[in-house]
């Protein structure tokens, strides 16, 4: 192996330390030979153990060239060593330090039992002898205590900046440490004889090096310097402490044996009193004695009698539940049976009055009556309430109730509409006698009542939902577009206005006065110059309508917003014939809107609207006065009275359908119009008119009626017409394609 000296370069891989060539050189100038190495091997080793142990992953790489001289290396490490022990010293220090804060700890926790004692010592004192008055010094020694510990506290802080220090210092020397581990560790690759020779400088991080540790240095001086004032302190406030100490047990000394003076006093006192007390407590046990007995024997009493109640109550409470039970079944039970009792009777009932219904029928085809159906409109603003003084039967459609003055009223009619009865379903009602017309048979129908009881709503409705007259021809076209039977439909419309006869089709009002009904010498009643319009579809029924409803006289009154000031008559003819016999028949179908009778008092009318008013009464009246008689079977029917009567004679001496449909208003305040309307149906009803005929002739011409048998028909003098000479008699038409329509002179 060669030894020769040669120049070394040092380099210490973690990065700690690097020398350069010239350090080395500066540093490494005795040359040393290998026995020197060899001989300081176990220093070195030692050294590099060591340098492993306090940070075993760092183990430094050193690569040496050539070793020329390791006196320096021993230096380095001596000064290690050297600053190794002052670490040492540094750490048992710190950890006395660490004691006597754990010591100081728990002198501060024993202070503080002593504290809690004395104060339980104190209240129990204060509880004791409230005269005494020992607040004052405790508080005091309270303070001081307090005070104490503030300045405790303040030194504690201070050592921990104390100890937030020596761990940097701590820390630089580990610094240190490592980096000189480094070096030994070089000492040992020379030792390995692995080093190759390749030098380089080290002399400028050799001098920064020693910069550090001067600063290290002096910084230790300060702390230690700092550390010996705080130990200072620390001796200071802990004999301050002790010095409190000791007055905080004088001072519980001195309470101590106030405390003892007081409880002697009050041991004496105690004594003194004692025989007394027995002598209280021996009077209160006799008392509470008797007393105790008295109210344990009325509580036991009471108990007894509560169990006894209490027995009797879920005694009495299971009876009645059993016998509510019992009781509840037997009404279900009976209300049950009473139920489908009920049921059935309702069941037969419904049947009987079915059947009722259509005997009565046949009897009226038979007897000729007069059909009454009454129609119950619903409130309108006019009538300014709500509250309904009609009731009707669930059971029975012809039953009307009606409640005036507290007393209820009940009439019986053909059919009664209560309020929400619709345009259709009248019109259902309707149908048959729409039907009678188109077989033949001279049909009338209309509408009485109160002025604004809905007359006009039922006979021409709106145009979305149209009345019975609209209805009807709708119904007539149907039925026209039979195969067999053709028929011709023709339609006049006329108003009796203040007793004069108006033909609402006739766009020239100036005429219309001149109109009057006559009697044509064969018998039969007609009006000559109205116009009968030959309708073919529903749009021209439409148009008849609407020219109707324009020239018709309407006015606005308290009872309705456009009340009709005349009686307005829709008159139809149909024809048809039997395409294969030839047969023909006659059919007519009066649609009668009547003006509404009405209290002028009431209705505080006056001028025009009170001399229609006038007119509208007395018509009706003449109307009565038929229907009386007729109802009476009198010789004489006054049908000429008016001219409303006159133009109805046909259609109520006996040879015709008649339908009256009664018109009421709901409210209270017209409650005596309604009853008399209901009261002039009533008449109405019993009248016998006898049975009508169907007016009809064959293909030759004949003339031929079909009369039922066994029907008496109430004649009239002068108006009486046999059946023979009643078809066709009113108005006779010709169609005129062109316009339509045609006056008959
Ligand atoms: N069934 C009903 N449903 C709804 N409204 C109705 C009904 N009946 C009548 N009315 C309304 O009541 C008001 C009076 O009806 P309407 O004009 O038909 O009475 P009227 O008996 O013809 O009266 P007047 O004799 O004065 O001409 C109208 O506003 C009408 O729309």
């Amino acid at each position: 192996m060669d030894l020769s000296p040669r120049p070394i370069s040092v380099s210490i891989n973690n990065g700690n330390l690097k020398l350069n060539q010239n350090e080395v050189e500066e540093n490494l100038t005795d040359g040393v030979s290998t026995k020197v190495i060899r001989s300081n091997k176990r220093a070195f080793e030692k050294v590099l153990d060591e340098s492993r142990v306090s940070s075993p992953k760092k183990v430094p790489r050193i690569e040496i060239d050539d070793v020329s001289d390791l006196k320096k290396y021993r230096d380095i490490c001596e000064n290690i060593k050297r600053k190794k022990k002052e670490h040492q010293q540094k750490n048992e220090l710190r950890h006395a330090t660490f004691k006597s804060e754990r010591r100081f700890q728990r002198l501060l926790k024993a202070k503080e039992d002593l504290i809690g004692c004395l104060e339980q010592r104190i209240s129990e004192l204060e509880e004791g002898s409230k005269d005494s008055d020992v607040s004052t010094p405790i508080t005091k020694l309270l303070e001081t205590i307090k005070k104490l510990e503030a300045e405790n506290e303040e030194l504690k802080l201070k050592m921990i900046d104390t100890e937030f220090k020596l761990k940097r210092y701590m820390k630089d020397c580990e610094r240190f440490e490592s980096l000189y581990s480094n070096r030994t560790s070089l000492g040992l690759t020379v030792f390995d004889g692995n080093a190759v020779p390749s030098v380089q400088g080290t002399t400028t991080d050799i001098a920064k090096l020693k910069s550090i540790f001067s600063l290290t240095e002096t910084k230790l001086k300060q702390l230690q310097k700092e550390k010996e004032e705080l130990h200072l302190k620390l001796s200071e406030s802990e004999s301050n402490r002790m010095i409190e100490e000791k007055r905080f047990i004088e001072e519980k000394h001195f309470l101590k044996n106030e405390f003892l003076d007081e409880q002697i006093k009050y041991t004496e006192h105690l004594a003194r009193c004692k025989p007394l007390i027995v002598v209280e407590k021996k009077v209160v046990s006799q008392v509470d004695e008797v007393t105790v007995k008295t109210v344990q024997d009325t509580l036991n009493n009471l108990t007894n009698d509560y169990h006894c109640v209490k027995n009797l109550i879920t005694q009495i409470s299971s009876t009645i539940k059993i016998e509510t039970e019992e009781t509840t079944r037997k009404i279900q039970k009976a209300i049950s049976e009473v139920d489908s009792r009920n049921k059935e009777l309702v069941h037969r009932y419904t049947n009987e009055v079915q059947l009722r219904k259509l005997y009565h029928n046949q009897l009226v085809e038979l007897r000729g009556n007069i059909r009454v159906y009454c129609r119950v409109r619903p409130p309108i603003k006019e009538d300014e309430e709500v509250d309904s003084v009609v009731s009707f039967d669930t059971y029975d459609d012809g039953i009307i109730n009606i409640t005036s003055k507290g007393k209820t009223q009940q009439f019986h009619f053909d059919k009664v509409f209560p309020m929400d009865a619709s345009q259709l379903q009248v019109f259902d009602e309707v149908r048959s006698l729409v039907r009678s017309a188109i077989d033949g048979f001279h049909v009338c129908i209309f509408a009485y009542g109160q002025t604004g009881s809905g007359k006009t709503y039922t006979m021409e409705g709106t145009v979305s939902d149209p009345g019975v007259n609209q209805r009807a021809l709708s119904y007539l076209f149907e039925e026209a577009q039979n195969t067999v039977w053709q028929y011709e439909i023709e339609a006049s419309m006329l108003e009796i206005y203040n007793e004069t006869i108006r033909d609402l089709l006739d766009a020239d009002c100036e005429d219309k006065n001149k109109l009057e009904i006559k009697m044509k010498p064969e018998g039969g009643l007609y009006v000559p110059g109205l116009i009968a319009t030959s309708v073919k579809s529903l749009d021209e029924v439409n148009e008849i309508f609407e020219t109707g409803r324009r020239n018709r006289a309407t006015a606005k009154t308290m009872m309705n917003e456009r009340s009709s000031r005349s009686h307005c008559l829709l008159l139809l003819s149909i024809v048809g014939v039997n395409t294969i016999t030839g047969n023909k028949t006659f059919g007519r179908l009066n649609l009668v809107d009547l003006a509404g009778s009405e209290r002028t008092s009431k209705t505080q009318v006056e001028g025009t609207r009170l001399q229609e008013a006038k007119h509208i009464n007395k018509s009706l009246s003449c109307l009565g006065d038929v229907i009386n008689a007729l109802k009476n079977k009198h010789s004489h029917v006054p049908y000429r009275n008016s001219k409303l009567t006159y133009f109805l004679q046909e259609s109520l001496d006996g040879d015709s359908k008649t339908l009256m449909i009664l018109q009421i208003s709901p409210v209270e305040k017209n409650v005596s119009e309604s009853i008399f309307t209901l009261n002039f149906g009533q008449r109405g009803m019993s009248a016998e008119l006898g049975a009508a005929t169907k007016k009809m002739e064959d293909g030759k011409g004949t003339p031929s009626s079909s009369r039922r048998p066994n029907c008496e028909t109430p004649k009239s003098p002068g108006t009486s017409l046999t059946p023979s000479n009643r078809t066709p008699n009113f108005p006779k038409t010709v169609s005129v394609p062109s316009k339509l329509s045609v006056r008959y002179k």
